[in-house]
């Protein structure tokens, strides 16, 4: 990454004091995705401003007709003539009723549009999360991705809900009402304006330092989401080793930050609203004083100045809101940076432009592959050769954190080599489309993933056009057919629901049928660490078997039987390959590491 670099993406997402090059570059990232949402509504946009100029206009004839009413009215009706008092009266009734009404249109307005902003912006971070790299995900926790979809999401609907309607109205305020209190009288105006200093002043200090507290309540909120994720995820671990308390005290800490950094932003929120109303205030009395040793002078109509000090109360009403408003804008522009980073990344692992196709059969070949994680990390797998002919079953053995499970990444390609290239049927990885390769290699990882619905859906999964007559005889083929027609509902059972929730063997069972129904020409399978019941084990074993015939199998091997199927055994030690021959060949030499291993494993069974 260079120095440049340092900003792009979720990068800058934990640095607490920005430089001002890096956070004027974040505000213009915000800038632009905040216009590309807004871009396709501009019409009704410009619909609801039109409402809105005309609320603001029509409640602007109120003090108007009140001042009308004393001057004017008042006195006519004391002579005996009605009919001005009656105007005014009625006047002032149909200014309120079509004030009620433009108001009503403009917030549903107001509100369709945010949601369907929020809609939009909710649909592209999940397809655009979902389309990032494995190692995106690796690095970047889901906890975090929720906060992005949830909090995050919440503070700009907030601002768009409840902020831009208080923020026009404020706006629009400002201008009719000091035009009209210009035109009432022009010293009393004047002495209004000059509250504008001290206003400004209050409002340059409030931008800066609530948008530092907000940046630091979302990367708060985050944490403490991370924390409710990770907890929630590992729930078994948690308890079965007693972390509880280790992970109070952890969330005790980030909650408090939470609170913290909250109070630090409302605090300025409070700070601004009450210098706000201050101002207001000190302004009135001044107005009120002087407008008042003037009507006793003669140079002003008592009615004139009870407009003006009407007007006044709206002048700076909306200012109050503008507090709040400039609360939600430093909460959504902080959530908006950072979604606006989430959604700058790019996959790692991205498909050619024009993509060659990829020939039928298996064989693997990995070409003076190298490969680390990222570029400040180790070599995880230095330099290395090697090829697995189509139809071959290779268990990949090796201590843990050896390399095996990167070297099952690449044939993948979750990641791609940084050196060299791994091919499949003869074309690079790099080069293939990512439907043919799902097609061709099916990774089955050790979690066994079920998604909400029934199981036929799972195992669908492997083949989404699958009829229910295929979907029943992968199962059959893999020995999990008896098991599932005996669930509540047979093949419709939600795995989710009571009742249909499935041992650990039975969800490998359901994750080897979809393999099967999926048919793919290599096989990436990470064999699951937990040992199961011997019947269990034996059912897997012999569906592991069906499931390995006439395709390319990779294992990530952990159970001696697994390793004696293998055509082929690779001994993996620090990122390379130490040992690479036949079970029966590497145990036959009796010296090697595929030798000892084989030894314990037998000794462990006696
Ligand atoms: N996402 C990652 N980022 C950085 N380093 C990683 C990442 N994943 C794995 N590594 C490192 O790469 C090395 C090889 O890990 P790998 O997962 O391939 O081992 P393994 O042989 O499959 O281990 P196990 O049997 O425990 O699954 C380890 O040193 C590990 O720390």
């Amino acid at each position: 990454m260079t120095q440049d670099d340092s900003w792009r993406g979720v990068a800058a997402e934990e640095v607490q004091e920005l430089d001002a090059k890096v956070g004027a570059k974040l505000q213009a990232r915000s800038r632009k995705l905040l216009g590309s949402l807004v871009r396709p509504h501009l019409w009704p946009a410009a619909a609801a401003l039109t409402l809105v100029v005309l609320q603001n206009l029509v409640s602007l004839a109120g003090p108007l007709l009140i001042a009308a009413a004393i001057d004017t009215g008042i006195p006519s009706a004391l002579r005996g003539d009605t009919s001005i008092l009656a105007w005014c009266i009625g006047g002032y009734a149909l200014s309120a009723i079509a004030n009620s009404g433009l108001l009503m249109a403009f917030q549903r307005l107001a509100a369709r549009i945010s949601q369907n902003v929020l809609l939009d912006l909710r649909g592209r971070l999940f397809r655009h999360v979902q389309r990032l790299s494995l190692s995106f995900h690796e690095s970047y926790t889901s906890g975090k991705v929720i906060s992005r979809l949830t909090a995050d999401m919440d503070s700009i609907g907030k601002l768009l809900e409840d902020g831009l309607d208080n923020l026009l109205n404020a706006v629009l305020s400002l201008a009719f009402i000091g035009t009209l209190l210009l035109i009432l009288d022009v010293p009393l105006a004047l002495i209004v304006m000059a509250g504008f200093i001290p206003l400004v002043l209050t409002l340059r200090w409030f931008r800066v330092t609530s948008g530092r507290a907000y940046r630091r309540t979302r990367t708060a909120i985050a944490k403490v989401i991370v924390q409710f994720v990770e907890t929630m995820n590992g729930i078994r671990a948690v308890q079965a080793f007693r972390r509880e308390h280790r992970n109070e005290s952890i969330m005790d800490v980030d909650n408090a930050e939470y609170r913290d950094a909250n109070y630090t932003a409302t605090s300025a929120v409070a700070t601004f609203a009450a210098m706000v109303r201050f101002i207001g205030n000190v302004s009135l009395a001044i107005v009120l004083g002087i407008g008042a040793w003037r009507v006793t002078g003669g140079s002003l109509e008592l009615g004139v100045l009870t407009a003006f000090t009407l007007y006044l109360r709206r002048f700076y009403d909306p200012l109050d809101e503008l507090a709040q408003v400039a609360n939600s804008y430093a909460s959504a522009s902080a959530a908006l940076e950072k979604i606006s980073g989430v959604l700058e990344e790019e996959p790692t692992v991205v498909e050619a432009v024009k993509p060659k196709p990829l020939p039928p059969g298996g064989t693997i070949e990995f070409q003076q592959v190298e490969f680390r994680y990222g570029p400040d990390t180790p070599v995880v797998l230095p330099k290395f050769d090697l090829t697995i002919p189509a139809g071959q079953t290779v268990a990949l053995v090796g201590a843990t954190g050896a390399g095996k499970s990167t070297i099952a990444k690449l044939v993948a390609r979750f990641y791609d080599p940084t050196a060299g290239s791994v091919r499949l049927s003869g074309v690079d990885l790099r080069d293939a489309a990512d439907e043919d390769l799902r097609d061709k290699v099916v990774m089955v990882t050790q979690e066994n993933f079920l998604f909400s619905g029934s199981v036929a859906d799972n195992i669908a999964l492997g083949k989404p056009s699958a009829t229910r007559g295929e979907i029943e005889s992968a199962a059959a083929a893999v020995g999990a057919h008896e098991f599932i027609a005996a669930l509540p509902d047979g093949y419709d059972t939600d795995v989710r629901k009571r009742g249909g929730r499935l041992s650990a063997g039975q969800r490998q069972l359901v994750a080897f049928a979809r393999a099967f129904l999926a048919d793919p020409a290599v096989l990436v399978l990470d064999e699951a660490t937990s040992s199961l019941d011997v019947p269990g084990e034996r059912a897997v074993q012999a569906a592991l078997e069906t499931v390995l015939t006439d395709r390319t199998a990779v294992i990530m091997a952990h159970r001696l039987s697994t390793v004696l199927i293998a055509d082929r055994v690779l001994v993996v030690e620090g990122g390379r390959i130490v040992e690479d021959g036949s079970p029966a060949d590497l145990v036959a030499e009796g010296r090697g590491e595929f030798a000892a291993l084989h030894q314990a494993w037998l000794e462990s069974l006696a």
